[in-house]
């Protein structure tokens, strides 16, 4: 586990609900998220995975509770008490998100360079051969071929998708990214490469990450802790190996022992 705990939660989640009219999409949700540690977050379809997601990446103001974030200045700050420009910032500087669909997460009709420069002077960096060069960096790093980098992302298959969007939210050096289902859709030999190539990135950087996934493999490979939901409530937590390997939720014997579709 490579989590820094000295300067406190980079994360704090604590009873987090959200609930759709008569729905509840996720309930009583708590957790802390530390520097560089990586939570993955497995249950059902309909466990409210992605409600939470949602609800702690800033996308979705929660119907209680509260997440708050560890900024560089002010330190932890509730981050819906933010304004809307603050959050954005946030968003654009120390936070990635990478979507399960790259049409979420990419801009389809602007080149490969471009998807990844834009970040750049999202964050103020003006100097276009400064920008050119980091875009390129960023796209070795993902193993993308330099000849595509003026190629439109519609054009790429779905790995090379999926590794453009990492390159586009890690450009930055966020502190902590969100991931959904991020190689759900990919045939096994990709997923594979893309979860190695993903591992060596967030260890290396010493990125925090959160992970949704339906695939216990993805949290067993990638997450130093794990969140079991069922019906909107985490059912059990800790450490992903001690989770997997020795469950004490009857749901979570179900999960591992694969009776139960994730
Ligand atoms: N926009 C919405 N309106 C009403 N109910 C919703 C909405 N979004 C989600 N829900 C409900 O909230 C609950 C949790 O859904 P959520 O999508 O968060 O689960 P999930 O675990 O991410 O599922 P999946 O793996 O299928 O994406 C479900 O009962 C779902 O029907």
């Amino acid at each position: 586990m490579t989590a820094r705990r000295d300067n406190g939660p980079l994360l704090e989640v604590e009873g987090v609900t959200q609930k759709y009219g008569q729905n509840i999409g996720c309930e009583d949700v708590h957790f802390s998220l530390y520097p560089g540690e990586v939570l993955g977050i497995v249950g059902e379809s309909g466990s409210g995975k992605s409600t939470l997601l949602r609800c702690a990446s800033g996308l979705m103001q929660p119907t209680g509770g509260t997440v708050r974030f560890n900024t560089r200045v002010d330190g932890l700050q509730d981050i819906y008490a933010l304004s809307e420009a603050e959050r954005r910032m946030l968003m654009r500087t120390d936070w990635g998100i990478i979507y399960q669909s790259a049409r979420d997460g990419l801009r389809m009709n602007v080149s490969a360079g471009a998807n990844v420069g834009e970040r750049l002077m999202a964050v103020g960096d003006r100097n276009y051969a400064s920008i050119r060069e980091t875009s390129c960096e960023w796209l070795e790093k993902v193993e993308m071929d330099l000849g595509r980098m003026d190629d439109l992302p519609r054009t790429f298959s779905g790995g090379m998708q999926q590794r453009l969007q990492i390159a586009r939210n890690l450009v930055t050096k966020p502190r902590l990214v969100f991931m959904d289902e991020p190689t759900s859709g990919l045939d096994v030999s990709v997923q594979a490469r893309l979860l190695d190539l993903v591992r060596g990135l967030v260890r290396q950087l010493g990125i925090a990450c959160i992970i949704v996934t339906h695939d216990l493999g993805v949290v067993r490979l990638l997450s130093d802790r794990l969140m079991v939901m069922r019906k909107g409530r985490v059912v059990e937590q800790g450490l992903t190996d001690q989770v997997l390997d020795d469950p004490q939720h009857a749901y979570t014997q179900l999960l591992v022992s694969s009776i139960l579709p994730v």
